[in-house]
């Protein structure tokens, strides 16, 4: 069916009482940006509901797009007609002929904005009901756990109607809440955090330590890529190069090898902070769970967090990695970050590290450091670039094949 507008309804918004208009500017301002390739489509987010226009644009493809937009509970295609019962009614026969199965059961549901429309609320049901019952025999009423909803909605610009409802994303608008760093390595779990951060309506920015020669562009390149992925959530995403080689070389000469990988998170930790302050982010994330490797243990984050007082969220800390997996496939992260190029964390791993650091040690071998000189290194060395939702960055699969040989 050529649909003429998508009718979208808020989630979470509705409850958010004196912020709820801010909420919805953020919400429709977030949806422009991510049908702005189409220009035909106008925008109008209204106190109770948000109005897509088409226009002629390809539904199935905006919708896709819609899916993405955190703050929306859910949306239905919906055809404008004339404001007569036929013009109605036509319509209507028409979405049950392209859904309609054997043995379905259906009703119709009316809303009526315009109260000057001579047809009421209940009129329009049982007429309706009634036409479509003659239109096909087959067809049984249930009002209570119908196989088929039409929904009429008679406005004063029109009578709308839809027979489906599809599953919005959820959550809030990004934007909505604050701005997060993201320690985003090449992994599974950091960029399922990060998902999980901007449904939130946190807006991110990716904060990505790279050691060359140590780790390859390939590596630094698929940390883009992922946040290419993640852009996908929120139009467009500050990814933040951060040179860690120096720093890495340093602790590995300094500090005993039990503590090489607390320090070496400590410094990460410190640069994170200096750059969310910096930038004027509220809050470090990253993709710990409690308990899945060495540095993930309650003692290993007590010894870590020493280094700032900035909120640390940890979105997937009580997530299982199955869990964490499935996520991570569904917002289609998971086989980028199985791609085995070396992160700088793993060459620099020790083989045993400390499960349980002692703080105060931590802060002692630490103290061996020129903290200062180091981090001014790292952050006048920080690039910084934005990108774009779906924005690819390895390079073709050869190249990326013949690296992994
Ligand atoms: N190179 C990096 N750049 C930025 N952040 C990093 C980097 N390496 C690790 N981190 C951060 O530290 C967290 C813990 O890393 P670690 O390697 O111990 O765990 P992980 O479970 O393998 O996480 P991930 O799957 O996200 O890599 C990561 O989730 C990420 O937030």
């Amino acid at each position: 069916m050529q649909y003429s507008e998508i009718m979208v309804r808020y989630g979470e918004l509705s409850t958010k009482g004196k912020n709820r208009k801010g909420f919805i500017d953020r919400l429709g301002s977030n949806v422009r940006k991510a049908l702005h390739e189409y220009s035909e489509v106008k925008v109008q987010a209204n106190r109770d509901r948000l109005h897509v226009s088409l226009n002629g644009a390809n539904s199935d493809a905006v919708m896709d797009r819609l899916k993405m937009v955190f703050g929306i509970q859910n949306f239905s295609p919906s055809i404008k007609v004339d404001r007569t019962f036929e013009a109605t009614a036509e319509t209507a026969e028409q979405m049950v002929r392209e859904q309609i199965k054997p043995g379905m059961t259906f009703k119709v549901n009316t809303r009526r904005s315009d109260h000057d429309f001579p047809i009421d609320t209940n009129e329009m049901n049982t007429r309706l009901g009634g036409y479509l019952l003659e239109k096909f025999p087959d067809l049984k009423v249930d009002v209570h756990q119908p196989d088929l909803v039409i929904r009429v909605e008679i406005r004063g610009n029109g009578i709308f109607l839809t027979s489906q409802v599809v599953q919005g994303a959820g959550g809030l608008p990004v934007g909505t809440g604050g701005k997060g760093m993201l320690m985003l390595s090449g992994g599974i779990d950091s960029p399922v955090a990060g998902y999980l951060g901007m449904k939130r309506g946190v807006s991110m920015e990716m904060v990505h330590f790279f050691s060359p020669p140590y780790t390859s562009q390939q590596a630094l390149a698929k940390a883009k890529e992922l946040t290419g992925k993640l852009a996908r959530y929120s139009g467009s995403i500050q990814f933040l190069q951060v040179p860690f080689t120096e720093i890495q070389e340093t602790i590995k000469e300094k500090v005993p090898e039990g503590y090489l990988m607390t320090v070496q998170r400590r410094l990460m930790l410190r640069l994170s902070a200096a750059l969310a302050i910096q930038r004027h982010g509220l809050a470090i994330f990253n993709g710990e769970s409690l308990g899945q490797v060495a540095s993930q243990t309650m003692e290993s984050m007590l010894a870590i967090n020493d280094v700032t007082t900035l909120p640390i969220l940890r979105p997937v800390v009580s997530l299982d990695k199955t869990e964490i997996i499935k996520i991570a496939k569904d917002i289609d992260t998971y086989e980028l970050s199985i791609l085995p190029f070396e992160d700088c964390c793993t060459i620099f791993a020790p083989p045993s590290p400390k499960t349980k650091p002692n703080l105060e040690r931590t802060r002692t071998y630490e103290a061996r450091l020129d903290i200062d000189g180091l981090m001014q290194r790292a952050l006048d060395g920080v690039q910084v670039s934005e990108i774009k939702a779906g924005e690819e960055f390895l390079n073709n699969q050869e190249d990326v094949f013949a690296e992994l040989l």
